[in-house]
């Protein structure tokens, strides 16, 4: 990684959302982060002030001398920097215009326009972080629910990345010492350290099956465990969705067939994080928009992670409804009773004769034995994972196919030394584990794998 900090050109971007707002932040970033700014600056000689310090003044065109704004300025010297570079950050007041038109004075003087997520990938070239604390940086500004944010906090505190650490440290101890045996053959030592090798390459595959175990876990809790709200028109779909997400997003009348396309909102039960789909109700249609509607929610049944299966207590079990609940029987999935003010002529016995599915009786319209069914959410996914707080988690694939990867290398050494391959062979599955577990911390990335990474993020980050 390097450490040589002036490497690079210096980098502008807006790091606020673009629209209306009280005050946006345009940021710079690089050697001449300064100089640039205080070309524009008029209130104070930026490259005279102490670092880590604001000052009020406007920002003119130089060539114009027009006044642009009225704004507050951030000087923060390298190396304690976001970045480790020079930054200056230019508070300004919101809006699309004076924003864009700040960003496009600074690069007519000297910046160039910042790629997405680059000032934190300086932040990774100028080694302040590694590659597992970049994209938390990125999880927290994407995080949907409490959770999700807490677990990304335990990974940009390098939580994920100690354990990499002391996993490549272990192999790195094995590898020196095997190069000793192989520099001094007559010791003939390597019966003992193969045996030892074997050791060492199981005991780091058990740690790496250890946090491929929490991968399941990891992207539930990034991205809400997909859960879909399925059954025939009428039956309170949208009702429930607007019960849970305490809000009323989705249409609700009495008219069956009422949502036509599938509706996703994130909401935390009791700590679960759901990512919620409202579907249209299934049934047989030759209504086309309807017909559209009914496909999608086959497909967000397909893909759910949970099934909330609705069918209306007061009515009797229908086809539709038979059809439902042969659709989603491999799924996880709770099977809610609804309607239950207006009478019940399916009853849970009978379901019970049907799925060991948990069962709920409600009435979503009159509120009642809400607080059943959340806590049946609350077991459903608890039962299956153990409590993650301050958990170190692996929460995307990039991670999970990379420990994988890296895993297989180590069943390669282990087998290598069961079949009595050349040690210098073995040696070098023993190399394929510790470089893979390097790209995970981007300590031996490849160049695309980082630009590729880099570029999913969002624009002034
Ligand atoms: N105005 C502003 N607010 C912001 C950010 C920012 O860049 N600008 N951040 C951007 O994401 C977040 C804060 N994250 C930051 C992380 C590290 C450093 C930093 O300067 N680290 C140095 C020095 C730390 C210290 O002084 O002890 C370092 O780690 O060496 C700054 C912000 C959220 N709020
Ligand atoms: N009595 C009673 N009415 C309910 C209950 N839950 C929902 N409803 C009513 O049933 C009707 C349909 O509710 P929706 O939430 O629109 O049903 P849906 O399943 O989303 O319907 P589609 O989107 O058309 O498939 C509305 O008039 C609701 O107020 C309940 O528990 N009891
Ligand atoms: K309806
Ligand atoms: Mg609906």
């Amino acid at each position: 990684m390097a450490q040589v900090l002036t490497q690079f050109d210096t980098i502008a971007a807006i790091s606020t959302p673009i629209g209306e707002g009280g005050i946006s932040i345009v940021r710079l970033s690089g050697e001449d982060a300064v100089a640039i700014a205080n070309k524009l600056f008029k209130g104070a000689d930026l490259t005279q002030v102490p670092s880590h310090t604001i000052h009020y003044g406007h920002i003119v065109d130089p060539k114009t001398k027009d006044v642009v704004d009225e704004t507050m300025v951030s000087v923060l010297r390298a190396p304690k920097t976001f970045t480790r570079e020079d930054m200056v950050e230019i508070n300004c007041h919101g809006g699309m215009i004076v924003t864009n038109d700040i960003l496009q004075l600074l690069l007519a003087n000297g910046a160039r326009m910042a790629d997405p997520g680059e000032f934190t990938k300086r932040a990774f070239m100028n080694g302040r972080i590694d590659l597992t604390q970049a994209e938390s940086v990125m999880d927290i500004v994407r995080a949907k629910t409490d959770k999700s944010r807490q677990v990304a906090m335990t990974q940009l505190a390098g939580g994920l990345l100690d354990k990499i650490r002391t996993m490549r440290q272990e192999l790195l101890d094995t590898m020196a010492h095997e190069e000793v045996n192989i520099d001094y053959p007559e010791y003939d030592m390597d019966d003992l350290t193969s045996q030892e090798m074997k050791k060492k390459a199981e005991e780091v595959s058990k740690q790496i099956d250890q946090l491929l175990k929490t991968a399941q876990e990891g992207k539930i809790i990034r991205n809400g465990l997909a859960t879909a709200i399925v059954g025939r028109p009428n039956v309170g779909k949208s009702s429930l969705l607007n019960y849970l997400t305490q809000d009323d997003k989705a249409i609700v009348t009495d008219i069956a067939g009422t949502t036509r396309d599938t509706l996703e909102e994130y909401v935390s039960v009791k700590g679960v994080p759901l990512k919620l789909i409202d579907t249209a109700g299934i049934h047989h249609t030759e209504d086309k928009v309807e017909k559209i509607g009914v496909e999608r929610s086959k497909k967000a049944i397909a893909e759910a992670d949970l099934v909330l299966l609705l069918l209306d207590a007061s009515q009797d079990l229908t086809d539709e409804d038979k059809n439902l609940l042969n659709l989603t029987a491999n799924k996880k999935r709770i099977i809610i009773l609804n309607k239950q003010d207006l009478g019940t002529k399916i009853s849970q016995e009978m379901i019970r004769e049907i799925t060991d599915n948990p069962i709920i009786v409600t009435s979503i319209l009159k509120q009642e034995n809400m607080a059943a069914l959340e806590n049946a959410i609350e077991q459903l996914f608890f039962s299956g994972i153990e409590n993650s707080q301050n958990q170190i988690l692996v929460t995307n694939q990039r991670q999970a196919g990379l420990l994988a990867k890296a895993k297989q290398s180590l069943e390669d050494v282990v087998n290598g030394i069961d079949d009595a391959m050349p040690l210098d062979l073995v040696q070098i599955d023993l190399k394929n584990a510790w470089d893979t577990l390097g790209e995970i911390t981007g300590e031996s990335a490849p160049d695309e794998l980082i630009t590729q990474l880099f570029s999913q993020f969002c624009l002034g980050k």
